[in-house]
């Protein structure tokens, strides 16, 4: 059974002024949102949380109900149903009682977006979307590093890499536009080296920090 995504919604329930700012970090696998993040979490007070590192946890539970459909999805790239991840992140959320969250990651495509917004929009506050825009080449390099490197990751393989890339420019590119179209997506260029990436996120977050 898919978990209830409204189940504990009475709770999570708060007034505008108290809701969890959100910040959605989208790019390319590989374009370094994991870092960058981590860095964001050093200078800034947010809790980070990678909807996919979620589900990789969720899928070496032990008996998860979920465990083997995650494994393939995402040897597949492809993007797992929106009830199972939002469901993860929605806990987490709750959990941690935090007042910001980097969600890395999310929303990957338009059911990642409908499930979201069905579900969270009225408990959360989502600020803007954090763009890292990123070469396919420099984003597979990368990724071919970190496999290199024993990241014990199953989809750190050419194979994986080409559907995953497929997902993100059919699937994800357009939720980027959509927020685009909104005024929402601070976009950087992370085909940089971190330091200057860092600057780029500088000017970004200190001014946002201030003004929440
Ligand atoms: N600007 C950079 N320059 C050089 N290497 C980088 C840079 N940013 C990230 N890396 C390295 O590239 C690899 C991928 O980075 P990271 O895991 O942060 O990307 P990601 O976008 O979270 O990836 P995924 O979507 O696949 O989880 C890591 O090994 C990281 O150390
Ligand atoms: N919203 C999401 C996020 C991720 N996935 C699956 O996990 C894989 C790895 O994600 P990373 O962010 O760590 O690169 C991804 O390729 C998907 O299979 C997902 O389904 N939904």
């Amino acid at each position: 059974m898919l978990i209830p995504l409204v189940q504990g919604i009475r709770k999570f329930a708060m007034s505008a002024a108290q809701k969890p700012q959100i910040v959605f970090v989208l790019g390319a696998p590989g374009s370094g949102k994991g870092t960058i993040c981590k860095n964001i979490v050093e200078n800034y007070k947010f809790i980070h949380l990678s909807a996919g590192d979620l589900l990789r946890e969720e899928q070496n539970t032990e008996g998860s109900e979920h465990g083997d459909m995650i494994k393939e999805y995402i040897k597949l790239g492809k993007i797992v149903p929106v009830e199972i991840t939002c469901g993860l992140l929605k806990k987490a959320i709750e959990k941690s009682g935090a007042s910001r969250f980097l969600v890395d990651g999310f929303p990957r495509n338009q059911n990642n977006l409908d499930g979201w917004e069905k579900v969270m929009s009225q408990c959360v506050d989502v600020k803007f979307v954090l763009f890292l825009d990123c070469s396919e080449e420099v984003c597979t390099e990368r990724c071919l590093n970190r496999g290199a490197q024993g990241s014990g990751r199953t989809d750190d393989n050419l194979d994986s890499l080409k559907k995953r890339f497929n997902t993100y420019s059919n699937e994800t590119m357009p939720i980027i536009k959509y927020y685009e179209g909104k005024g929402m997506v601070e976009r950087v260029d992370s085909n940089r080296t971190l330091p200057e990436i860092f600057e780029d996120i500088k000017k970004i977050f200190t001014p946002f920090i201030s003004q929440s």
